[in-house]
Order: structure tokens, then sequence, then C-alpha cells
């Protein structure tokens, strides 16, 4: 098959560097352009990033010279992905995707557009359907292949629905919700990046805006499509009510969850249904079978210490989800420890996962 050609925006950035670990040798996608700000355009990746990951930079994107953030220069790519900085990402993914450009971004800025679908990619691709109505239509009325954007969530809210999701399939409604999160410092990115100073030794219990995201997002990615696939309705604030509180702590790469549910159907089902509930699940992009789609979706983890981030964040190539310490919550229903890998299935690997079901329906 000729491989589809890639683009990154923001390839210098903690989003940028993990896509272009994940793209190496990417059996579907070639990436060809990489973009960052006018700071570092003009020069070769390698002189432009401050390479921080723990994997050595790919050979291939080396000497690849940095572009500007303009829709001419991506114009070749199949698929944009972007880890811009969302005080520039507003402007330029506009641009992109009114020259027919396919967008999907970690950038906060369309997440709540009615007509972006908000994607995390092992638990609610259906939503992509709503890219897939606006082609049809356009098709229809003998229009060009518009461009679109896909809105990848906040890291930290993928990790919350990764479970989730299936509980919902299986046993209804969840009627109350409550996460506390350790969040790693790559989550905040490179430019400037959290300071030693400030997280060493230390907690720091605020995270601007993160606890709004988590509670509105979950209502997004947890409701459904009408049933002409042209709308997402948002659970209301009756159907779940959704309480976050946000805390960046000294990890490198892994978000953790600390999260209680009471479900609205009761007697609750029993910590042993939880847990086989969770690992029975088989995300859509396994189904499909994409090429980076976890083998497991979700790790369910009997150990009383586990998930650890440095321990289990890489399962399923950070991928998969790690859920442990399920157990009875004398308050709510249940309550559980989540793990998930912010820049794998948190940021750029779902951007990957999400492109790959794209591939896999045509509509890239
Ligand atoms: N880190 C994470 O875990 C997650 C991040 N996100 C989101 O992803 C996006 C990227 O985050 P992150 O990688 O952490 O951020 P970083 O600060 O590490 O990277 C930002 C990127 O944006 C580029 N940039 C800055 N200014 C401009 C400009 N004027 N024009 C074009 N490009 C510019 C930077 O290029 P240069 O190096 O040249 O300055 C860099 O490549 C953000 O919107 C963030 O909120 C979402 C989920 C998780
Ligand atoms: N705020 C997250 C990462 C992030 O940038 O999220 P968002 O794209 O929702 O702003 C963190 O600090 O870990």
């Amino acid at each position: 098959m000729v491989k589809k050609v890639a683009g990154v925006l923001g390839a210098t950035g903690s989003v940028g560097q993990r896509f272009i670990l994940l793209l190496a040798d990417h059996p579907d996608f070639e990436l060809k352009v990489l973009g960052a700000s006018p700071r570092s355009a003009g020069k070769k990746y390698i002189d432009a990033v401050n390479w921080k990951q723990t994997d050595l930079l790919p050979k291939f994107a080396e000497s690849i010279i940095v572009s500007e953030c303009t829709a001419s220069a991506f114009k070749d790519c199949d698929v944009v992905f972007s880890g811009l900085d969302a005080d520039y990402a507003g402007s330029i993914e506009k641009e992109f995707k009114e020259h027919g450009l396919a967008v999907i971004s970690n950038a906060k800025n369309y997440r709540r557009e009615e007509d972006v679908p908000l994607v995390v990619p092992i638990s609610n691709p259906e939503h992509l359907e709503l890219i897939e109505t606006n082609l049809a239509k356009a098709k229809k009325e003998g229009k060009p292949k518009p461009g679109f954007i896909v809105c990848i969530s906040n890291c930290s809210t993928a990790g919350l629905v990764a479970p989730l999701k299936p509980l919902v399939e299986k046993f209804g409604p969840i009627s109350l919700l409550t996460t506390t999160t350790l969040q790693a410092i790559s989550g905040a990115g490179f430019s400037p990046g959290v300071p030693g100073i400030d997280v060493l030794d230390n907690i720091i219990p605020y995270i601007g805006g993160e606890e709004d995201k988590m509670e509105w997002e979950t209502k997004k990615i947890l409701g459904s499509l009408n049933e002409d696939k042209s709308e997402i309705k948002l659970l209301s604030d009756d159907e779940i009510r959704v309480s976050a509180q946000c805390n960046r702590v000294a990890v490198s790469d892994g978000h953790t969850e600390c999260i209680s549910l009471k479900f609205k159907n009761q007697p609750a089902p029993s910590v042993d249904e939880v847990k086989q509930c969770l690992r029975d699940y088989v995300c859509d992009a396994t189904k499909l079978g994409c090429h980076s789609a976890p083998k497991q979706t979700i790790h369910v983890l009997e150990q009383n210490d586990r998930p650890q981030p440095r321990l289990d964040r890489n399962r399923d190539h950070g991928y998969g989800v790690s859920v442990g310490r399920i157990r009875e919550d004398p308050v709510l229903d249940f309550k559980m420890v989540v793990l998930s890998h912010n820049t794998v299935i948190g940021a750029a690997g779902a951007g990957i996962l999400i492109a790959e079901i794209l591939l896999a329906k045509n509509v890239i």
C-alpha cells in the first residue's frame, strides 16, 4: 500500500516529539512535513528541537527543514497532526481546514464546536461519523472534499473516560463521578514547561483550566450522535455530575487518576462484574485491525500497589490504559485508580489511532 503523507504542526514540542517517535517506520503514514514557530522555521529539525525523549531522535527526522505553519507548506499532506500551542492553534488549524486539509488536533481550541468530534479513539470513535456525514453531504452536493478538524480530548479526560465507556455500555449511565488526578510534567509542555524547583519534592494542586475541561469534555465524549449522524448530543448535568481535582506531580510521563463513581441503575453490579466488563472490552480500532490499536484496551491490575506510572504507562506501547484497586466505595458505588500515558493515548498516539481509523474507513 502507498503510504499516506503526514505532517506535524508543533513538531518541536512535547506532543510533537511524541508524534515523531510514533510515526517513525509507521506502515500507513510517511511523515514528511514538520512545522513549528517562526523561531524554528528554516532550521534542520535536529537544530530546532530540544529533544527530551528517552528514545533517540529518529534519523529520518533529523534533516527535515522545519516549515512555517502555513497551509501551502502542508498542501501535499493527506493528514496533518497538530501539537500546536493553543495560543496559535486556533487561526492556523482554521486556515488548514479552509484549504481542504484533514487536521487531527491536540489543542483545546475547537473541542467545544458542535461540528467538531472530540474523540478518544479507544472510547468514542463512533463520533467520527460526523466527519463521514459532512463528506458525504459535500459529495452529494458536488462540492470538493472539504477539510475538517477532529479534536483529541484533554489528556486526563482520555484516561478518565477509558473505563467509563465499557461500564456505561454494559451497566447503564453513571450519575455521579469524581476524580483526583496526579499529572505528569510532560503534560505541561516544553515551552517553558514546569520549572524543576516548583515540582521537585513537591505537588502543585492546580493546573489552569484542567478541571473545567475534564468536567465538560467527559459529557461530550460520553454523549451520543443523533439519528442522522449530524450532531453530538452532550450529556446534561442532570444525567451525569462530574467533579475533578487536578494536581501536578514529579512524574515524567503518565497521568494517574483516583476515581469514584455511582451508577444510575441500582443495585449496582458487583466488583467482579465491573472487573470482567473492563477486561472484556475490545475497542473498535482493535476490531478494525488498526496498526497501533492496543491488544488489550484496558489492563485490569490485581496487585494492591498498581498501577504505577513508571511500571505501567507503556502497556501496549502506551495505547492501553491500566486500571487497578477496583473496590467498593462507601459513598458512591466504586473507586479505582486509572493510569494512562498522557502523550500517547492522551495526545499523539490518540491522533495516530484516529487517523488509522479514518484510513480504515477511507476518509483520508
Ligand atoms: N503534553 C501533553 O500531554 C498534552 C498536550 N496537549 C495540547 O497539545 C498542544 C501541544 O502541547 P505541548 O506539546 O505540551 O506544548 P509545547 O509547549 O511543548 O509545544 C508547543 C509547540 O507549538 C509551537 N509553537 C509555539 N508558538 C508557535 C507559533 N507562533 N506558530 C507556530 N507554532 C508555534 C512550538 O514551536 P517552537 O519550538 O518553535 O516554539 C512547539 O512546537 C497544546 O495545545 C496542549 O494543550 C493535549 C493533550 C496532552
Ligand atoms: N493540561 C494538560 C495537558 C494539556 O495541554 O491539556 P489541554 O490540551 O487540554 O490543554 C496537562 O497539563 O497535563
